[in-house]
C-alpha cells in the first residue's frame, strides 16, 4: 500500500477542480496539484473569481491555495511529483465519426494517460475521475504498460465522481458513498486500499465501497441513467396530469412516501439538463448496441426521447396558449442555467426553449443571476452562420434581473428554478404590472403558488397541473 502524499488531478473542471480542493482541504499533509492545458481557466483558478460558481467552493480554495493546494498548467512537472494521478478530463459525446452523437469521446482521457506514460519515471497509481464506457480502464492500461520502461508499475483504478452541481462542496464534504473500482490482483487491491485511506480522511469507512474495475465504471452510467429515468418517468406522468386533472406535485409527493420508491428526483421539470444524464446514457445505449444488445439500448434511449418530447411539449403549449403565434412578442425568460446555484449551461433546456422561441420570430428577454453573458451568446450561436453574433443581438436581450426581462412582456417562462423567482421573492404584482394583457406565465420548474399568481390576474400554465384542477 502507497502512502500517498502528492496527488496531480488532470483536468481543472467542474469535477477536477472541487473534487480536489475538497481533498486538500481534508487532508493538509497531502500536496494536490490541479493541471489543465487551458491557461485561461487555470488563470482563473489562481485568482479572486474562481472559473465555476459553487456555493461553498471559495472558502474550500481559499483557505488552502498556496499551501497543500496548487493550479498550474506545468502538467510535465505535477505528473512526475504524484504518487496518485486523478484523470479528471472532458468525456463528450462525439460529434463525428463511429458512434457520433452517442458514443463518448475518449480522446482527451488516451492524451491524458500517453502524457503520464511518457512523463512518470516512477510507478503511479492512476485513477479514472471521468466517467467513462466499461472497460476503458483496460485501454489506459494497456497504453501505459506499452509505454512504460524498467521497473516502472502503473495501477489504474476507477473512481468516478457522483457530485452532483450546486451542491458539489456538501456532496464532497459528505458523500453518500465513494466507489473504488480495482482489478482484484494484489497489486490492484493494494491500490485500492491507498485509495480508499486518502477518503478515510473524513468520509466514513462504511461508505467507501470497493468493487471490481468494470463494476465501477458500470455503476457511474447506471446511477445517472436510474436517476434521468426517475425524472422521465415523472415528466411523463405530468403529461398525463396536465389531460387529466392529476397534479403532478401530489402524484410525486404519494408515490414518494413509498419507502421503495423514495421521494428524491421525482420533481417534474421542463426537462434535465446539464453535462451528465445525456451524455451518460446515450453512452449506455451505445455501449448496449455494441453488445449486441438492441431491446436494452433502445430501453434507455427512451428515457432521453421523453426529455426531448417534455421540452417540446411544454414550448407548443406556450405556442398554443398565446394565440397560436409569438411572432414579434416579447418572452421574457428566467433563468439560463441548468438547475439553480449553478452558473453551467451545458444542455440546459434554456437552450432548446429559446432556440424554438426564436424560431418563431418571438424577441426573448433573458435574465439569470449566474450566467455570464458571453456563454448565452455562444449557447445561443448557430454554428456557421455569417454574423449569427448581429442577428442573435436583434432576437434576444440579455437583461440585469427579472423586471427588466419582463418589462413589456407577454409572456414570462420560467426555466431555472432559482430562489429569486419564487413568489416570495420577486414582486409578481410589478412585473404584472408592467406587462402585456393578457399576461402569461408558464412555470416550468413548479416554483409558484398557482393560486397567488392567478389572484393578481396572471394567465397560469404549471407543468403537470391543469387549470381547472379540482374544480370539476
Ligand atoms: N460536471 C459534473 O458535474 C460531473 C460530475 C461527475 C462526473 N463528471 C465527469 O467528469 C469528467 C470531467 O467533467 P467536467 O465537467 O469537470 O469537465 P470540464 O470540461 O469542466 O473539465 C475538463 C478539463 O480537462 C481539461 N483537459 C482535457 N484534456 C487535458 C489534458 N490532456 N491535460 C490537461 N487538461 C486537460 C480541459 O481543458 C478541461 O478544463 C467528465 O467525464 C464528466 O462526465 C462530471
Ligand atoms: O427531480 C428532479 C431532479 C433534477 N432535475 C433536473 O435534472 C438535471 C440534473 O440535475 P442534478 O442531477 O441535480 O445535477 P447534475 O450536476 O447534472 O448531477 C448529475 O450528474 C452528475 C454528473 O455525472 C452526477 O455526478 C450526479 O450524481 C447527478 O445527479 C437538472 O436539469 C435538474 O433541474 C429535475 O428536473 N427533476
Amino acid at each position: 500500500m502507497v502512502d500517498v502524499k502528492s496527488i496531480c488531478c488532470i483536468g481543472a473542471g467542474y469535477v477536477g477542480g472541487p473534487t480536489c480542493a475538497v481533498i486538500a482541504y481534508k487532508c493538509h499533509n497531502i500536496k494536490v496539484t490541479i493541471v489543465d492545458l487551458n491557461q485561461a481557466r487555470i488563470d482563473a483558478w489562481n485568482s479572486d473569481k474562481l472559473p465555476i460558481y459553487e456555493p461553498g467552493l471559495e472558502e474550500v480554495v481559499f483557505d488552502r491555495r498556496g499551501k497543500n493546494l496548487f493550479f498550474t498548467t506545468d502538467v510535465d512537472a505535477a505528473i512526475e511529483e504524484a504518487d496518485l494521478i486523478f484523470v479528471s478530463v472532458n468525456t463528450p459525446t462525439k460529434k463525428t465519426g463511429m458512434g457520433a452523437g452517442m458514443a463518448a469521446d475518449l480522446a482527451y482521457i488516451e492524451g491524458a494517460t500517453r502524457r503520464i506514460a511518457e512523463v512518470a519515471t516512477r510507478s503511479k497509481i492512476v485513477v479514472e475521475k471521468s466517467t467513462v464506457p466499461c472497460r476503458t480502464a483496460e485501454s489506459m492500461r494497456t497504453i501505459l504498460e506499452a509505454n512504460s520502461t524498467g521497473s516502472i508499475h502503473f495501477d489504474i483504478l476507477s473512481n468516478p465522481e457522483f457530485l452532483a452541481e450546486g451542491t458539489a462542496i456538501k456532496d464532497l464534504l459528505n458523500p453518500d458513498r465513494v466507489l473504488i473500482g480495482a482489478l482484484q490482483t494484489p497489486e490492484g487491491i493494494s491500490a485500492q486500499k491507498s485509495l480508499a485511506a486518502v477518503y478515510q480522511n473524513w468520509v466514513p469507512e462504511d461508505r467507501v465501497i470497493t468493487t471490481n474495475l468494470w463494476s465501477s465504471e458500470l455503476s457511474k452510467l447506471a446511477a445517472n441513467a436510474l436517476l434521468a429515468q426517475r425524472i422521465s418517468s415523472i415528466n411523463a406522468l405530468s403529461a398525463i396530469c396536465e389531460a387529466t386533472g392529476a397534479d403532478v406535485d401530489e402524484v410525486a409527493y404519494a408515490c414518494g412516501r413509498d419507502s421503495r420508491l423514495g421521494s428524491k428526483f421525482l420533481k417534474a421539470s421542463v426537462g434535465f439538463g446539464g453535462s451528465c444524464f445525456q451524455k451518460d446514457i446515450l453512452n449506455l445505449v451505445y455501449l448496449s448496441q455494441q453488445l449486441n444488445l438492441p431491446e436494452v439500448a433502445d430501453y434507455w434511449q427512451q428515457v432521453v426521447i421523453m426529455n426531448e418530447y417534455q421540452k417540446k411539449r411544454f414550448v407548443r403549449k406556450i405556442i398554443s396558449t398565446l394565440f397560436n403565434t409569438i411572432t414579434n412578442k416579447r418572452i421574457a425568460v428566467l433563468g439560463f442555467a441548468f438547475k439553480k446555484d449553478t452558473g453551467d449551461t451545458r444542455e440546459s433546456a434554456a437552450i432548446t426553449l429559446i432556440k424554438d422561441f426564436i424560431d418563431e420570430n418571438a424577441h426573448v428577454a433573458i435574465y439569470d443571476p449566474k450566467v455570464e453573458h458571453e456563454q448565452i451568446y455562444m449557447d445561443l450561436a448557430e454554428p456557421g452562420v455569417v454574423d449569427n453574433r448581429k442577428q442573435l443581438e436583434k432576437r434576444i436581450s440579455i437583461c440585469a434581473d427579472a423586471y427588466e426581462a419582463c418589462k413589456g412582456a407577454d409572456a414570462v417562462v420560467i426555466v431555472t428554478e432559482w430562489d429569486e423567482f419564487k413568489s416570495d421573492q420577486l414582486d409578481y404584482q410589478r412585473i404584472y404590472d408592467n406587462m402585456h394583457k393578457p399576461a402569461f406565465l408558464f412555470d416550468g420548474r413548479l416554483l409558484l403558488d398557482a393560486a397567488q399568481i392567478r389572484a393578481i390576474g396572471f394567465k397560469v400554465h404549471i407543468i403537470g397541473k391543469n387549470e381547472l384542477a379540482g374544480t370539476a
